[in-house]
């Protein structure tokens, strides 16, 4: 089947924008390309987690590409993309694929990838020997968001290595692969309820719960934010949207959580970060700590109250 491949050349802070209009008109799907990821993966001595086969994407830009069937819809969707570009500051191009092309196209750029001190993030079709005492999260994103390479996902996953050990009842907003949800379980969290909005994203993690043998303490739903899951029940939550949303949730965040549980929160582009810390504050929680990684900002706030069954910071 012949598709056609729109990239969208993007600052960073329009990446998950550009993304979600790829996903509400349809996108078959989405695979970003970070140029400076990979330059930080190289200089960083991590050359190792990238193919070789790379080719970098040209402009220090990010590049977000979608996929759209050659079909009778095809021009009611590129008036429908052009109209909501229009006004933003970016640049668009396409060409035609076939479907091998792309959908296992961003397989090249994904190799084991440790973060934190213990985990490993794995593509189940790589080997990897394991060494005493690390933590391998197992990993087919498929065409969901969450293969851990992406800041906002790597400082979760810190933070959770630091503050999952002994919660009892963990909530991940936003789950994408499954892949924070699963580094919960495996940490040593006793049940983990995870929701997404995209029914793709619900499978995904479904799969990767199973693949890493935690299914039976991770739950994954398709829901909305925090809108189905109990409140006053959380010893963690973890949500990695972005700061508008991030903001939104953060009253729903504060009830969901027991006294002293703790809330990461992640997906805050470094302008916005002012904004979320105020909303996170006036829905009654205090902050804890704060981890910065380029333009990106990960924050754990503490709900008032006692410590819960959690790591005891
Ligand atoms: C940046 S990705 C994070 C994925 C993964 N948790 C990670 O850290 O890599 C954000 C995810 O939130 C989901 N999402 C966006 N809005 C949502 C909403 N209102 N309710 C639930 N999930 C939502 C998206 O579908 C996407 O999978």
């Amino acid at each position: 089947m012949t598709w056609l491949e729109i990239a969208v050349t993007a600052p960073a802070e329009l990446v998950e924008v550009v993304a979600n209009v790829f996903n509400e008109i349809g996108s078959g799907g989405v695979v970003i390309e970070d140029p400076a990821l990979i330059v930080e993966l190289v200089t960083k001595g991590n050359a190792e987690t990238v193919s070789p086969a790379l080719e970098l994407p040209q402009g220090g830009q990010t590049t977000v590409k979608g996929y759209f069937c050659c079909d009778c819809s095809l021009p009611e969707r590129l008036e429908s993309l052009s109209r909501r570009l229009t006004n933003l500051p970016v640049r668009w191009r396409t060409r035609e694929v076939r479907e091998q092309d792309w959908a296992t196209a961003w397989q090249k750029y994904y190799k084991p990838l440790r973060v934190g001190k213990n985990i490993v993030v794995k593509p189940y079709w790589e080997d990897y020997c394991a060494r005493v005492g690390e933590i391998i999260i197992e990993l087919d994103p498929g065409m969901a968001f969450g293969c851990g390479t992406h800041a906002t996902t790597a400082m979760c996953l810190v933070l959770l290595e630091e503050f999952a050990p002994g919660c009892a009842v963990v909530y991940d907003v936003g789950t994408g692969s499954g892949i924070l949800a699963v580094a919960a379980a495996l940490l040593g969290a006793r049940q983990v309820s995870a929701v997404d909005i995209d029914e793709t994203a619900v499978r995904a993690a479904r799969e990767n719960a199973r693949r890493n043998g935690v299914a039976d303490r991770v739950s994954v739903a398709r829901g909305n934010l925090l809108d189905d899951l109990a409140a006053g029940q959380a010893d963690l939550v973890v949500a990695n949207i972005i700061a508008d949303v991030i903001i939104s949730l953060a009253p729903a965040a504060a009830a969901a959580l027991k006294p002293g549980g703790r809330l990461i929160a992640s997906g805050i582009i470094n302008e916005r970060a002012r904004e979320v810390r105020r909303a996170l504050v006036a829905a009654g929680l205090e902050p804890v700590k704060e981890l910065t990684e380029g333009e990106w900002v990960a924050v754990v706030y503490r709900s008032g109250g006692n410590t819960t069954s959690g790591a005891g910071h």
